[in-house]
């Protein structure tokens, strides 16, 4: 069964987007992870599923799937780029995403700026009791990490020089944490003001990508919460930059940067066995 989808990233944080609003096609852990393959399938950090949205005041309902195979609550690019996709089919700059971590507001900023508000900060953990021995890692910790639910867990590590931290040696290990049963992704944080920021993301599966939304959001409130940050800032990823705001006046997040449609495609799912 032949099927189109769309192929975009957010800064290099790239997606397959599929529109089961009509179909309903299923999807389970080993579909998933073989159309994320990136030699035996399309491949992407992740698949994003949209369907008719359950709740009235919604658009879309969106899912999102790390190529790992297990569902993320939230994902700030993807959301950037299922809003760039609507906005290419229905002509129209304002939209509310159903999605598990709630209703997202997003509007087009640009032909190709997106803008998210990805809500509130869900949880606050200042400092958390990680079970693992921080000090084996060869983290240069700039003070203890934090912790924040953004839809989808995220733990900061703050650290006075990001070239001397392995991202992938250190996230493999922290992702798997006992203190997070579903797993988590782990962000490093350099501050370079009180208005900016370098961040790599360890994602949760789906490993060390060029840039995670939800992460970008994290990082913001946490050094804000440490009073490092801002509640403006501009986050620097691998894959380029967001400006994530921390609204005071009602607690949301926005996030705000550039989306890209990489091409559009058609697969036989055929190929791609439950
Ligand atoms: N790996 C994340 C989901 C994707 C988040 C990221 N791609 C973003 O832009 O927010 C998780 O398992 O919670």
């Amino acid at each position: 069964m032949n099927i189109p989808f769309y192929k975009m990233h957010g800064i290099g944080n790239d997606f397959v987007i599929i529109d089961n609003s009509v179909n309903s096609i299923p999807f389970n852990e080993r579909r998933i992870k073989a159309l994320c393959d990136r030699r035996y399938g399309i491949g992407c950090d992740q698949l994003v599923i949209l369907s008719a949205p359950v709740d009235k005041k919604a658009d879309v309902f969106v899912r999102f799937f790390n190529e790992g195979g297990d569902e993320a609550g939230a994902c700030g690019n993807g959301s950037r780029c299922v809003t760039a996709l609507m906005h290419h089919q229905y002509q129209r700059k304002e939209f509310i995403l159903q999605t598990n971590a709630g209703l997202l507001p997003t509007q087009v900023v640009d032909t190709h700026i997106m803008k998210v508000n990805m809500g509130k900060p869900k949880t606050r953990w200042q400092d958390i009791p990680l079970q693992h021995d921080v000090d084996s890692l060869y983290l240069p910790l700039a003070g203890e990490p934090a912790a924040v639910s953004m839809g989808n867990p995220h733990v900061t590590f703050f650290v006075d020089d990001l070239s001397t931290v392995d991202p992938v040696f250190c996230g493999k290990v922290l992702e798997k944490d006992p203190l997070f049963p579903e797993g988590a992704n782990i962000g490093f944080v350099q501050m370079l003001d009180r208005q900016s920021m370098r961040v790599r993301v360890w994602e949760r599966g789906a490993g060390l990508t060029l840039a995670c939304g939800s992460g970008a959001c994290a990082s913001v409130v946490n050094a804000v919460r440490r009073g490092l940050a801002d509640r403006y800032c501009e986050v620097k990823m691998d894959g380029g930059n967001l400006i994530i705001e921390w609204n005071e006046a009602d607690d949301s997040v926005l996030m705000t940067g550039p989306t890209c449609f990489s091409f559009r495609g058609e697969v036989d799912l055929d190929n791609y066995p439950l």
